[in-house]
């Protein structure tokens, strides 16, 4: 590879050269076995282009006739578009990320400066290493402020007023982080955090309690783990700015039964009830709860739930502008980027963020081009096939006058089947009683064998806690909030269980 990337990937391997190993694993790295942060971009690997109109392939029987989409004047291009009101010159933001001093010295005011550069809005994290008026002076960049609610709310209140003070146009409220997930690589890095900027002379990150990650030691100081619903709206009490949930992944919250058919009620449409003005779809580029879908194989339903009502944005593992493509075709409006700016940041400082993002621009254009798109509103669903489609199980039901889709996806098998056995580990530790030897003797077995007693112990510790971030990250208080509706089989998939 020569020095000058030719695609957003590269710099991922530029910026693990220039930065130390604790850094550059803290950006990126997911959760525990980390396999949504492998399915976050390998889903969308598996989604093709169809070069036939889908409804003519549908059709193809009865019409005998396909029609490939050739000889449209794609002479111009045109990305441009507007969010929340505000022109941007493609459907791609900056995803919020925090630290960025970690990754080059000068931090989020250098990100801000190549997203002013390329014409498109910057969402900064509340864990900044830049403070917020100093981004804000930076720059004249469209700024989205993402918020993290503390256990101190008058600290993230404050947050909020500055933020609007320094001419942030929208509020990004993240939902997914009631606890930090479990990061092992920080945990075995000890990852420190540095200072944040924006809390000094509030809260200090130093945490001594840690013999771990001190980033996860502070966050659960600090994170405000009873976050729910009816917190909307006292942020919409202290805000006048529009508020867009950002973390919005799992579909069922309350399930409503319609016409005897048990549907499930959305938490994009409970979102919408509450007031917010858009939704991100995003599992936290795959750093919060492990084995929860590829974010791009749960955009559609939410796409579908919230029916045009409040836009839906969409982020993870997005690394080309064929990805960005599928999915606006998936109904997105549009894109977040995260870790790819912060290796562009880490690898060549503004000039490489502002790369990142013209790659991603440039290859987006491409696409458009050799899709017959002059404009996104040609992008449609027809463009793209989805495994689904392809296993023939996309069913659509009408239901009062809307139409579901179930999608039959493999990539959707969730967290809970492995907390099954892991509850009744949990039972035989409180309880003193093995339940299941089979499920629970080989890793009580190996702890035993490495550490005595200690190991044993350890093993079933190490389970308990890696089940009760499972259930807080999964909104389950108690073993018996666990339900069937949390999990998907692949006898579920095959069979398109409603
Ligand atoms: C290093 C890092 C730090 C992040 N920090 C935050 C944060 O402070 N607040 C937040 O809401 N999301 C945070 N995220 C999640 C991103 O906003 C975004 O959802 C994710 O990075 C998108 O996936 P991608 O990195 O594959 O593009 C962070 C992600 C990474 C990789
Ligand atoms: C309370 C501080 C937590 C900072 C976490 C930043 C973040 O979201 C990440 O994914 O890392």
């Amino acid at each position: 590879m020569g020095d000058e990337p030719v695609n957003v990937k590269e710099y991922q391997i530029l910026a693990r050269q220039a930065l130390p190993k604790m850094y550059y694993d803290y950006f990126a790295g997911g959760s525990e076995d980390q396999h949504t942060l492998r399915e976050n971009v390998a889903a969308f690997q598996r989604i093709t282009f169809t070069l036939l109109s889908y409804e003519y392939a549908i059709l193809q029987h009865a019409i005998n006739s396909l029609r490939p989409r050739i000889l449209v004047d794609v002479s111009k291009i045109d990305m441009s578009t507007t969010i929340l009101g505000y022109k941007t010159s493609a459907p791609i933001m900056i995803a919020p990320t925090a630290m960025h001093k970690l990754a080059h010295p000068e931090g989020e005011v250098l990100t801000a400066k190549a997203a002013a550069a390329c014409d498109v809005i910057m969402g900064l994290s509340f864990s900044s290493t830049c403070t917020i008026e100093e981004v804000a002076s930076s720059c004249d960049a469209v700024r989205f402020f993402q918020l993290y609610v503390y256990k101190r709310r008058e600290i993230s209140a404050l947050m909020v007023k500055r933020a609007e003070a320094n001419r942030f146009k929208a509020i990004l409220l993240t939902v997914d982080t009631p606890k930090l997930g479990r990061r092992e690589a920080d945990k075995k890095n000890k990852m420190i955090a540095p200072q944040l900027k924006n809390f000094e002379g509030l809260v200090s990150t130093k945490v001594d309690d840690s013999d771990g990650s001190n980033l996860e030691a502070f966050a659960a100081r600090s994170l405000d783990p009873s976050l729910s619903w009816k917190d909307i709206a006292w942020l919409k009490s202290i805000t006048k700015l529009p508020v867009l949930i950002k973390g919005v992944l799992t579909r069922e919250d309350d399930v409503i039964y319609i016409l005897n058919l048990s549907l499930c009620f959305l938490v994009a449409v409970k979102a919408m009830e509450v007031g917010v003005e858009g939704i991100i779809v995003s599992n936290h580029g795959a750093r919060q709860l492990d084995y929860v879908p590829a974010t791009i194989n749960a955009l559609e339903e939410v796409v579908l739930a919230v029916q045009g009502r409040v836009p839906v944005h969409f982020d993870g593992g997005i690394r080309r502008g064929t990805d960005v493509f599928k999915a606006l075709a998936l109904g997105a409006q549009a894109v977040l980027v995260g870790r790819p700016v912060v290796f562009g940041l880490a690898a060549k400082g503004e000039y490489g963020a502002r790369r990142v993002i013209e790659m991603l621009k440039d290859e987006l254009e491409l696409t458009m081009a050799l899709s017959g798109c002059p404009t996104l509103n040609d992008i449609t669903r027809n463009h793209v096939r989805t495994q689904s489609d392809n296993r023939h199980c996309r069913i659509n039901y009408l239901v009062a006058g809307s139409i579901f889709n179930f999608n039959d996806d493999n990539d959707n098998l969730m967290i809970f089947m492995c907390t099954y056995p892991f509850v009744r580990i949990v039972d035989a530790a409180q309880k003193c009683i093995v339940l299941d030897l089979n499920t629970v003797g080989r890793p009580v077995v190996f702890g035993l064998a490495a550490k005595g007693e200690y190991g044993a112990r350890r093993v079933i510790e190490m389970l308990k806690d890696e089940l009760e971030l499972t259930m807080a990250l999964s909104g389950c208080p108690t073993l018996n909030d666990i339900t069937r509706n949390h999990v998907r089989t692949q006898s579920d998939n095959r069979h398109c269980r409603m």
